[in-house]
């Protein structure tokens, strides 16, 4: 796979580095900070020397989201990995990008993973997008653990299948999170990238993908809402949903926005994968 460097900015971050710029930074260095963001350099001084000129900037704001199909979208609708049964595609939106799996994990695996996870829960938190760090919010009631790679074997099994799934190497996904909801508990509508002026290169840079694994059925509730498709997912036992948002520009695609809908009847469990634009580890 290419990684391109970045060469587009929102309107958010243009507003910022105008506002550096203003307030007497010396152009060289918000030069320098774009750079180390990933942005390709003859891109970040060109830009900066249009600001500075007053010369217009596009963003990608006025840009829209320019779709890539990722690497699962070429394997055909009975996805064969080295260990387990094939996985079946039974649903695919091509804008956004949207995958539903059935098959993922045996229904052995999802209980193993649950039992693995009931006794290291702690309440889930979000990335807070002024501080960057993690904190507890109302929309967000569920909670959630997460395993190391290699951690067990079950684990190392999974993330290992998913990788030749999906067509990322392990090293550009996140450790594998597992949330629980129980009655009443949900996630609001919310985007998994980040917030583009807080996106670290030197960490794998944005997020690009969300792998989604429903470890069990749930009795009501419990759905996962794209409300700006008019998409609504049931959970069930086994069976993901993977949808991709990231592009090799560096724009998100905003139709991603995603909500898991308050659990009426039963607890819901599932696991989360998070890709990203790069390496996070070598
Ligand atoms: O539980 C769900 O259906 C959605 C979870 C989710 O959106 C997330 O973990 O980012
Ligand atoms: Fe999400």
């Amino acid at each position: 796979m290419i990684v391109e460097k970045i060469s587009i900015i929102s309107n958010e971050l243009k507003e910022w580095m105008q506002n550096t710029l203003n307030s007497g930074v010396a152009p060289e260095l918000v030069v320098d900070a774009m750079i180390k963001k990933g942005f390709d350099p003859r891109f970040s001084y060109t830009t900066i020397f249009r600001m500075i000129r007053n010369h217009s900037v596009q963003t990608t704001d006025n840009c829209p989201y320019v779709y890539e199909l990722p690497p699962i979208a070429r394997k055909g609708s009975l996805i064969h990995t080295s260990d387990h049964v094939p996985i079946k595609v039974i649903m695919s939106i091509e804008k956004p990008f949207i995958l539903l799996l059935d098959n993922l994990l045996s229904e052995q695996e999802c209980d193993e993973l649950i039992a693995l996870s009931k006794d290291r829960l702690r309440r889930s938190k979000v990335i807070d997008s002024e501080t960057g760090k993690e904190k507890t919010v109302p929309g967000r009631t569920s909670e959630g653990t997460e395993f190391m790679v290699l951690e067990n074997r079950l684990i190392a099994r999974i993330e290992k299948r998913i990788a030749e799934l999906i067509d990322y190497p392990v090293e550009y996904s996140e450790s594998l999170q597992v949330l629980h909801y129980n009655h009443g508990e949900e996630y609001k509508p919310h985007f998994d990238f980040f917030q583009e002026n807080k996106v670290d290169a030197s960490k794998g840079g944005q997020r690009i993908a969300t792998l989604l694994i429903y470890l069990n059925d749930v009795e009501a509730g419990g759905e996962t809402v794209f409300p700006k498709l008019g998409l609504s997912v049931s959970p069930k036992k086994g069976a993901a949903i993977y949808f991709h948002y990231g592009n090799s520009k560096g724009q998100t695609d905003r139709l991603s926005l995603h909500s898991s809908t308050p659990v009426v009847m039963g607890d819901k469990w599932v696991a989360t994968k998070w890709i990203r634009q790069k390496k996070i580890y070598e």
